[in-house]
């Protein structure tokens, strides 16, 4: 009966956890998935999310089921995050917004809604992206495309190859698109260039569709979003997907929200119901716990400010490792330029090595990076930093 269905080869990242997981050397350093561990090697629970989930937890209350879109409070936290507390398609009702499954779950709605409802878009990916962003959208028998992103030359982005092929592209055409933190390259657009992707894409009348996983880890709240923004007041058309997963290190809770930012409010109704329509025949509604969690830290005031500082100290240890490997490196071999490591921003740093030099790290380290390189920096600490700069020396100077 089942004899003809394939094996499945695993996923790249979520398969190295496994390996790393049932990995014996008591060195081993997990660099591998997009986690945020702290100074110990431990995935923190924030103290914001204990003071919601002491909250949930005293008086305990039913757990009925949340509403398609889930709870109110969950997608007012993404809308104030994402366009800002003050913003004014929020307060003219412009926006139609879902809690969703996590970001991947945002990622999975918005490419049913473009197959439904813009069954001729393509939608087009940076060369690198996150590899599920791929899976996920041909998964919804969306065609997708790669535009020119990452210069391995240089360690840079190809910005006029980007731009000229964005001038290639058919009205509707779907770009996916990262704010901030690019994932695996963790290298980010200035807003002056910005600025000039979203000019294109006005003209061409193409659909920017920008997943934010990691808003916090970059500069701040409000930069990491300037280029959701920008498009807003540039009056685009625009869906966005956001994580909860690393800024309020909920990984398995499942929150996040997708976005869709509309020109009028009857729009915005009509996107609203058929986003739920569509809710509804995929996984009816969102994750319970997860979702007051968020509803309570973004909605109290003085929860808010503390989550924001919490961010905050994770993105500043993230920036001090970045500093603290590279001036390491570059002691080590002298004669290596290892300026992209403090140049990307956010969680990860595409490192170059080849995949023979990724495979030694494993094998005889214990050190575990994504196959294409990409390295999660929130897997080191003042512990094992050392022991990856001389490995990483090593398997470089050979
Ligand atoms: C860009 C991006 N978008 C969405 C997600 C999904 O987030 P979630 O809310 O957990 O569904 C991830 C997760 N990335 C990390 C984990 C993974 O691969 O699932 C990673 O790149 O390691 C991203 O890196």
């Amino acid at each position: 009966m089942f004899e003809r269905i394939d094996y499945y080869a695993g996923d790249p990242i979520l398969g190295l956890m496994e390996k790393y997981s049932a990995d014996n050397n008591p060195n081993k350093v997990n660099l591998g998935i997009g986690i945020y561990y702290d100074e110990n090697g431990v995935l923190p629970v924030l103290d914001c999310v204990k003071t919601a989930e002491a909250r949930i937890a005293d008086p305990i209350a039913p757990r009925p089921y949340l509403p398609m879109a889930g709870l109110p409070g969950h997608r007012k936290g993404c809308q104030e995050l994402l366009f800002g507390k003050d913003s004014q398609i929020l307060q003219d009702g412009l926006v139609a917004t879902i809690a969703t499954i996590g970001g991947s779950g945002a990622l999975k709605v918005g490419a049913e809604f473009i197959h439904e409802w813009f069954p001729q878009s393509k939608c087009y990916v940076s060369d690198p992206t996150w590899g599920n962003h791929i899976a996920i959208f041909e998964g919804s028998d969306v065609e997708v495309g790669k535009y020119p992103y990452y210069d391995k030359a240089n360690s840079s982005i190809k910005f006029d190859e980007m731009i000229a092929f964005f001038e290639t592209l058919n009205k509707n055409d779907v770009i996916l698109l990262h704010p901030c933190c690019h994932n695996p390259t963790g290298l980010d657009l200035t807003q002056a260039q910005w600025d000039t992707v979203l000019n294109v894409i006005k003209a061409r009348e193409l659909i920017p569709f920008m997943d934010i996983a990691y808003q916090g880890f970059g500069e701040d709240m409000d930069s990491d979003a300037y280029a959701i923004r920008k498009a807003v007041e540039m009056g685009l058309p625009l869906f966005v997907s956001n994580s909860f997963s690393k800024n309020l290190s909920l990984y398995g809770e499942r929150v996040g929200g997708l976005s869709v930012v509309c020109l009028t409010v009857d729009e915005a109704e009509r996107v609203f119901g058929q986003l739920n329509a569509m809710v509804r025949r995929i996984y009816s509604s969102p994750p319970s716990h997860g979702g007051h969690v968020v509803d309570i830290v973004m909605n109290d005031e003085a929860l808010h400010e503390q989550w924001v500082g919490e961010v905050y100290a994770m993105r500043d240890r993230i920036k001090a490792m970045r500093l603290k490997l590279k001036s390491v490196l570059e002691a080590k071999i002298p004669n290596r330029n290892f300026d992209y490591i403090t140049r990307q921003n956010g969680m990860f740093s595409f490192t170059g090595l080849t995949p023979e030099q990724v495979e030694r790290l494993q094998s005889e380290y214990g050190i575990y990076m994504v196959s294409n390189s990409r390295m999660c920096v929130a897997g080191l600490n003042t512990s094992n930093i050392d022991y990856v700069a001389n490995a990483m020396a090593d398997v470089l100077k050979d």
